[in-house]
């Protein structure tokens, strides 16, 4: 090895290398001031890593943790069900533009996914298989009617009930991010989406090869658009903080390597595995050619990164080009994502209708009637997404959890809730599961060996004794 690549290497070692713990613990605790969830602290131990455990008690119910996203994306499918802020996922424009551009898109043939979920339970989602197309036949309506509705010429009855805010479009005029706010505007074009944008005033080196890696990625698997935000998010700290550290005129010199490690931080402290090593064997796949998938998977992301080399490259970050980052980024979001879920304001809407008075209903549902049927059942579909969540990545699983990730009627953006199932008393661990507990004894124990651990829970051994 030359010494070009021996300081390669050496930075990758060090970017994947564990955080001191009292790095760590600073860390978490600046993040939990900032969320304002002082009844809970990380700590550190030998067996399971981190875990979070309880400063105080918690009642049944009570609000453990709201989590703020680190990285998150709207699955790429799930873009034709809901506009949606692409900062904080919030759904933005109106109810008819959220129906009409639904409709939309269905008169098209193209239609998101829905997994059926009836429940606000979030799922943790690290081994789930991404959602597919698909259309279902329906009552169309003319594209005219259509077309009236998204662009707010058509006002259905009783929507001024469910105000959204006004569409805020990308600063790199790109037609493919809309934002709630000028704040989430400004604040995604800085930690991510100026190098990711496919607009004419992208600062990505090439708007070209930008749109193969996208469209690469939509058509494999979107978890790559989540490992670019990542490598972006990355880069922008970087030249933020050594634009900090050359107006500063600092006396004491500090090396690339250190100002890169310091950008890295909020995403070093996620456990990580490479991808192809953690990825849960398909049930489609026979355990023989288990060696063969797995190559197969490094060599898609392979493919993944040279073509998101070509459109964000940075010679200063190098390292964060590396297939050895690219394949822990992504088997990161494999061991700790959880589902984004913010449910629909379209679907309230239509309930709202639904309990109106019989006087007044029937005048407002014969408006509403043709959008609802030509809707189907999709007509209450959520935004869908994934998203890394930096303090609740730290709870570990049990299955006898005494908390869940549980959106409430309140919460309608991307941030995790994390609510108690039951009393916690002080210093308790606070536990989620990563799968259904209710699954027999073995078939936990197998999903789980997908997050490389055996549960010990009181429930595993229990279970274990009767096996
Ligand atoms: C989402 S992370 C949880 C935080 C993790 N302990 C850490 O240090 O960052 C998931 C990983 O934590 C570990 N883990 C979680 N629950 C566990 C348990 N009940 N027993 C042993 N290890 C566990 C496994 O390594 C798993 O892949």
């Amino acid at each position: 090895m030359d010494s070009v690549s021996d300081n390669l290497s050496g930075e990758v070692a060090a970017l994947l290398a564990p955080l001191p713990s009292l790095q760590v613990q600073e860390y978490f605790n600046q993040l939990i001031t900032s969320r304002s969830c002082n009844g809970i602290e990380v700590k550190q131990n030998l067996s399971n890593g981190k875990g979070v455990y309880a400063k105080s008690e918690f009642k049944e119910d009570e609000l453990i943790l709201k989590d703020q996203i680190l990285v998150g994306i709207q699955h790429s499918s799930n873009k034709v069900d809901c506009l949606v802020c692409s900062f904080c996922f919030r759904f933005i424009g109106s109810i008819e533009k959220q129906i009409g551009r639904k409709l939309y898109f269905k008169n098209m043939g193209l239609s998101g996914c829905c997994d059926g979920e009836e429940d606000d339970c979030v799922k943790y989602n690290g081994n789930e298989e991404q959602c597919g197309a698909s259309s279902s036949n329906h009552n169309s309506l003319p594209q005219e009617v259509v077309s009236s509705l998204m662009n707010g010429e058509m006002a259905l009855p009783y929507t001024d009930k469910f105000p959204l805010p006004s569409p805020l479009s990308c600063p790199g005029r790109c037609q493919e991010a809309f934002y709630c706010s000028e704040s989430c505007a400004k604040t995604d074009w800085e930690t991510s989406h100026s190098l990711l944008c496919t607009g004419e005033r992208s600062e990505t080196i090439s708007r070209e090869a930008l749109g193969e890696f996208i469209q690469h990625a939509n058509d494999t698997n979107d978890i790559f658009l989540l490992a670019a935000k990542t490598i972006a998010f990355t880069i922008l700290r970087y030249r933020k903080l050594k634009a900090e550290y050359v107006n500063k005129q600092a006396k004491q010199s500090v090396s690339k390597q250190s100002l890169l490690l310091e950008a890295w931080k909020p995403v070093s402290i996620g456990y990580k595995r490479r991808w192809w090593d953690c990825i849960a064997l398909p049930d489609d796949v026979d355990p023989s050619d288990e060696g063969a998938f797995r190559k197969q998977i490094k060599d898609l992301a392979c493919n993944s990164l040279e073509l998101l080399k070509a459109a964000i490259f940075d010679k200063e970050c190098e390292a964060l080009f590396s297939l050895e980052i690219y394949g822990n980024i992504i088997g990161m979001f494999e061991l700790n994502n959880l589902d984004l879920v913010v449910a629909s304001p379209v679907e309230d809407y239509f309930l709202y209708i639904d309990d109106l008075p019989d006087a007044v209903k029937e005048e407002a549902e014969e408006i509403t009637r043709p959008f609802l049927d030509a809707l189907g059942d999709e007509y209450s579909d959520c935004c869908q997404g994934t998203a890394f969540f930096p303090l609740q990545s730290c709870m570990n699983h049990s299955c006898c959890p005494n908390a869940k990730a549980f959106k409430r009627e309140v919460d309608r953006d991307g941030q995790a809730v994390i609510i108690a199932l039951r009393r916690i008393s002080k210093n308790e661990e606070v536990t989620i599961s990563y799968i259904d507990e209710e699954l027999p004894y073995k078939e936990r124990q197998a999903l789980l060996a997908d997050y490389g651990f055996s549960c010990k829970c009181p429930k595993c051994l229990q279970d274990s004794s009767i096996a």
